[in-house]
């Protein structure tokens, strides 16, 4: 079956998507998501003038081969507009393979390792009081695993907290917004969102925090231990893991289990934090980390270690990565937890998708292929708008931190 066209689709039905579609000369298409939050035309770009060239005449069967093409013949290897140009290859080419067996992909994976997906919900609130309340209304929508982020006094925006409540968009402005930070205020604030919440909640849920890599290693120590009482399902990206090492000394402060790597983009981003046990959850996902076929090797090494997987799934990240990473979490044994942020009902019509909810969990569907199309001619009424992600500053001083 040999590829005959490829084109990529840039659309924004509330947020930009970039989209790769691949026909065949048997009259099969499959697609992949390329976006790439902010950055979004280099991806477009690195695939229409330097990888689709490369595309045309192969067999779209021979997945391995065209990805270590891809990899290897690019001899600049890795880094994130690469690997998610490469993942939305090797999803668009999985779509194919498995809609030309009749199958949904995850039977060509291995088959399903278990009936659904569990997925967690975004509880954010302006306060502890609105957050707790948030929690409480997933839990009664039938999450049985809340992530919970709350506005922290004296600062006036913070990560994970929105305007409305449902559809959270960090990428709010058309050059990045400028957020202020206090670290102090933060650990101050954190163990009593935490000790609030499983006091009206109880202890039957799982609840999860993310820190976005605002911390060092020993004030993430600090927090790990103190919301230890809480037993937390993680602690996500508690600091930057450019050093993997430096998850080490946050493991000898806490039990509090860790995860991290929603930004990474290979398995050289982990290979010390999976192989020394320093991390209990990696965030990696589909699209920005190689498709399927490079996931899948990160899950392998990682369940090695007892490590499971908890793939990224915010809603930059599109229903073709959604669908996508919902057939591998049917399929990997060391599964551990879906992200699932909801996309807003015109992002949704223009990915019409086979996959659905259910009392917490995800359910990938049956339709051959990862289940999810784009429409085209809906898709063309978004045009591309610049959308950046915001930048933090320290509240006492002004320096450039994490956000
Ligand atoms: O855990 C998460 O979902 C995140 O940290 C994202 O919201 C992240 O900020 C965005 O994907 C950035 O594009
Ligand atoms: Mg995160």
């Amino acid at each position: 079956m040999k590829i005959t066209n490829a084109r990529v689709i840039v659309c924004s039905p509330g947020r930009n998507f970039v989209t790769l579609k691949i026909e065949t000369d048997e009259g099969l298409t499959g697609i992949g998501d390329a976006t790439l939050n902010g950055r979004e035309l280099s991806v477009a770009a690195y695939l229409t003038e330097h990888v689709i060239p490369c595309l045309i005449g192969r067999d779209a069967h021979q997945i391995e081969d065209i990805w270590q093409y891809l990899y290897k013949g690019a001899y600049w290897r890795r880094g994130p507009v690469t690997m998610t140009a490469i993942a939305a290859v090797d999803t668009a080419l999985w779509d194919i393979k498995a809609k030309a067996a009749g199958q949904p992909l995850y039977q060509l994976l291995g088959g399903k390792s278990r009936t659904g997906v569990m997925v967690y919900g975004h509880a954010n609130g302006s306060d502890i009081e609105h957050t707790v309340d948030e929690v409480l209304r997933y839990a009664d929508a039938g999450y049985k695993a809340i992530r919970a982020q709350s506005g922290v006094p004296g600062l006036e925006k913070v990560y994970g907290v929105g305007k409305g409540t449902l559809f959270y968009e960090p990428a709010d402005a058309d050059l990045p917004s400028e957020h202020d930070w206090s670290t102090e205020k933060y650990l101050r604030h954190t163990p009593k969102l935490f000790e609030r919440i499983r006091d009206k909640l109880g202890f039957e849920h799982h609840l999860l925090h993310d820190v976005h890599h605002r911390l060092t290693p020993i004030e993430a120590g600090r927090l790990g231990k103190a919301l230890e009482p809480f037993n937390l399902f993680w602690m996500e990206d508690a600091t930057p893991a450019e050093n993997q090492e430096a998850f080490r000394l946050i493991r000898q402060h806490t039990t509090t289990p860790l995860a991290v790597g929603e930004i990474f983009n290979s398995i050289w981003d982990c290979k010390e934090l999976i192989e020394n046990q320093l991390i209990d959850y990696v965030r990696a996902t589909v699209v920005h980390a190689g498709g399927i076929t490079h996931l899948r090797r990160i899950a392998d090494l990682a369940s090695l270690y007892q490590v499971r997987t908890g793939c990224h799934g915010a809603t930059d990240l599109s229903p073709v990565c959604m669908g996508a990473a919902l057939h591998f979490d049917l399929w990997v044994p060391n599964f551990g937890i879906q992200e699932y942020m909801r996309h807003t009902e015109e992002t949704d019509a223009v990915f019409p998708h086979a996959y659905t909810f259910d009392q917490g969990m995800l359910y990938p569907g049956d339709v051959p292929g990862h289940g999810v199309e784009i429409d085209e001619v809906l898709a063309a009424k978004y045009p591309y708008k610049r959308a950046y992600l915001p930048v933090n500053r320290l509240q006492h001083d002004g320096t450039l931190w994490n956000w």
